[in-house]
């Protein structure tokens, strides 16, 4: 007997056209859907609200899609929480149906699914990224908190894929203390970039 897919739903926080603004596409058009449930818990994170996903309503994929598919761009960006607590399969094969380019912000504490144009890792010492994130990702997004995690950033290196894009981005709120620093080590070794969270300066979400 043929079983038909059934209607899977995924707990989503928002959803929003924007711009992208951080890392390799910061300053594209992009359509983000931001899942709820994350269990990292880095303690500067900027969307605490997203954590409990019982907190967020469980919407279908076909609604998801549907919403997105009503504005102009062709970039989703799947973000969270931590969107990689759920299976994703679903979700980027009916967004490839409708033009998509797949984009996913994770921290890689879980493993993969879906189907991605672009993975951009930002890894946590809160809980460890898995190595088949690590080699997979074709950006790397490390945030500054503390002037170690520019050490830290480096222990990545040998373990990412070749042409695999470079950021340091500063914690929001120690931008002040931590951005000469990096300005300095972005100087000194010019295969880094710097990423800063555009859409903050730009009032937009
Ligand atoms: C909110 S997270 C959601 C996706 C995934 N959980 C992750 O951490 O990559 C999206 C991006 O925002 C970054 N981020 C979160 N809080 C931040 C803050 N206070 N300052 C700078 N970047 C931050 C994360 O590191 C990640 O690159
Ligand atoms: N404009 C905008 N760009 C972003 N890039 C990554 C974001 C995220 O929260 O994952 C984000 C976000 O929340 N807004
Ligand atoms: S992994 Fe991402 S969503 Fe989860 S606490 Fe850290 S920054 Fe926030
Ligand atoms: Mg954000």
């Amino acid at each position: 007997m043929h079983i038909s897919t059934s209607i899977q739903s995924l707990p989503v926080m928002e959803s929003f056209y924007t711009i992208q603004g951080e890392g390799h596409y910061q300053g594209r058009a992009a359509y983000f859907i931001r899942l709820a449930g994350c269990d990292v818990g880095c303690h500067w994170c900027d969307v605490k609200e997203s954590w409990d996903a019982s907190q967020h309503p469980m919407q279908t994929i076909e609604h998801m899609v549907a919403e997105a598919s009503a504005f102009t761009g062709r970039i989703a960006v799947i973000t969270g929480g931590e969107p990689l607590m759920h299976d994703l399969t679903n979700l980027t094969a009916q967004l490839k149906q409708e033009g998509f380019r797949n984009h996913i912000e994770t921290s890689g504490a879980h493993p993969l699914s879906g189907e991605w144009d672009w993975i951009c890792l930002s890894p946590k010492k809160f809980k460890a990224p898995l190595p088949s994130v690590i080699e997979a990702c074709d950006e790397l997004k490390i945030i500054v908190f503390h002037s170690s995690d520019i050490e830290w950033a480096k222990t990545f290196l040998p373990k990412l894929k070749k042409g695999c894009k470079l950021f340091l981005q500063p914690e929001w709120s120690r931008q002040e203390e931590m951005l000469p620093q990096i300005i300095s080590f972005v100087k000194e070794n010019p295969e880094w970039e710097i990423s800063l969270q555009i859409h903050k300066f730009m009032n937009i979400p």
